[in-house]
């Protein structure tokens, strides 16, 4: 498929603004993550501004933005890493303000993960464990919870990134946490290597694997125990003790969090033992198959937030065109970009979507958006015939999502730059 043209006036830019979904759908059920006008500045520079999260319990939810959108800007905030210049709300049913009650429900994967490259997988692991004060007989299941049962007795530096990686979920996973975080964790990952990730974390929607060591048995989780992190490079703050202590793997980064068995309070907990997982990426393609819930953020802020077919259908409509001659596919090409379409040439079709008001069409309401094409194809349908085009197709042809993903983003940095021509 080749662009053809894809510049729009201003105004037009601002229209799609206007029409991005925002905040499409609250979820209707228990909410692992609820949280209002969460904020961001770094002195002069808001980099995560007045957003709203609200992630289902128990859903895979894909929290997408391109890179420097402030996605792990926001996750270091759900997990007190950073702390938010504004905001209120609540993680696992606790005071966002207050991450020691929430944390130890909690195993993420932030950065680079930091890892003793001499050691075997299990040795890491089994450290992990003793600095989070958890009984190292959940080792076992973890790593065969990530598929790495066969080659734990190797020494890490040996691993492939992918191999590194899954290490690293299996240290998130210890503690069996009710809310994993994983941020980007198919990057720099090949094409196979992203496909296994992709069926990992699938598998990790379900808590707690057979036999888990310690473990009582669905509904029996309730003792207490000591929140820590383990990790290297940024501290974390509000109160919340870091377990850094002699030995810890050097490296630097966010380090890898492990959650501990906790206190659950009963009112917020997971039917079914889901897991509620929040999985970042820049890429929708990498993620989208696994998610029932979907975050688009864009230079800091929401620009969606549902379930993935909430996005599709707040997608313009598009249209393929075919001319009975093929000759006449750049003239109509250039017929519906001038009357307001987004052109692009597939073969001896052109693809017109609506993106500005209809030229002659309708005031621009809610209702327009539900039923955008009918006056401006009848337009453009004459428009053809004027020219002497005659067309064989003219049909409604799917926008898929990552090119309604696409969409919004780029949308949204063109208005901005309109606006105020920087990303402040
Ligand atoms: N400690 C900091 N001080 C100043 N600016 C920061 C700091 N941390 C992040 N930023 C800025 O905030 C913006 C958002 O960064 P963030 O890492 O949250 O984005 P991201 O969506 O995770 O991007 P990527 O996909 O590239 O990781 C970036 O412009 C970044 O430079």
């Amino acid at each position: 498929m080749t662009a053809v043209r894809g510049a729009r006036p201003v105004l037009e830019q601002f229209a799609d603004r206007d029409e991005q979904p925002r905040d499409e759908q609250a979820p209707d059920g228990p909410v692992a993550v609820d949280v209002r006008g969460l904020s961001k500045r770094y002195g002069r520079r808001t980099v995560v501004r007045d957003l709203d999260l609200r992630i289902p319990a128990g859903a895979v939810a894909g929290f997408i933005g391109p890179n420097g959108a402030g996605k792990t800007t926001t996750l270091r905030m759900l997990l007190g890493l950073v702390r938010p210049t504004a905001g209120a709300g609540t993680v696992l049913g606790q005071p966002l303000g207050e991450p020691a009650r929430y944390l130890p429900r909690i195993g993420a994967l932030i950065e680079s993960p930091a890892l003793y490259p001499r050691l075997s997988a299990r040795r890491n692991l089994e450290a992990m464990a003793i600095l989070a004060g958890l009984d190292r007989a959940q080792v076992e299941p973890v790593l065969a919870e990530v598929g790495l049962a066969e080659r734990a007795g190797d020494e890490v530096r040996a691993y492939s990134l992918g191999m590194k990686q899954r290490l690293a979920i299996a240290a998130a996973l210890l503690g069996d946490p009710e809310l994993l975080v994983l941020d980007e964790p198919t990057n720099g990952l090949d094409p196979m290597g992203i496909r296994l990730m992709r069926d990992l974390i699938r598998g990790l929607a379900v808590r707690g694997g057979e036999g888990r060591a310690g473990e009582a048995g669905a509904g029996a989780r309730g003792e207490a125990g000591a929140g820590a992190g383990v990790g290297a490079g940024a501290g974390i703050g509000a109160g919340v003790e870091v377990a850094t202590g002699a030995g810890t793997a050097a490296g630097s980064g966010g380090g890898v969090g492990a959650a501990t068995r906790a206190a659950a309070t009963g009112a917020d907990r997971v039917p079914a033992r889901r897991r509620t997982i929040v999985v970042s990426s820049h890429l929708l393609a990498e993620v989208e198959q696994i998610c029932d819930w979907i975050i688009v953020v864009d230079r800091g802020a929401l620009a969606y937030q549902g379930p993935p077919d909430g996005l599709l259908a707040t997608g313009r409509q598009r249209v393929a065109l075919r001319p009975e001659r093929p000759a006449d596919v750049g003239m109509l090409a250039d017929l519906a970009a001038g009357l307001g379409f987004a052109v692009e040439r597939d073969g001896d079709r052109v693809l017109a979507t609506l993106v500005a008001r209809p030229v002659g069409g309708g005031a621009g309401g809610a209702a327009d958006r539900a039923e955008p094409s009918r006056a401006p194809l009848a337009e453009l349908n004459r428009a053809a015939h004027a020219r002497g085009i005659a067309l064989v197709e003219i049909a409604p042809a799917r926008v898929t999502l990552e090119e309604r993903y696409t969409g919004l983003v780029a949308a949204g940095a063109s208005a901005s730059q309109a606006i105020t021509g920087d990303r402040a």
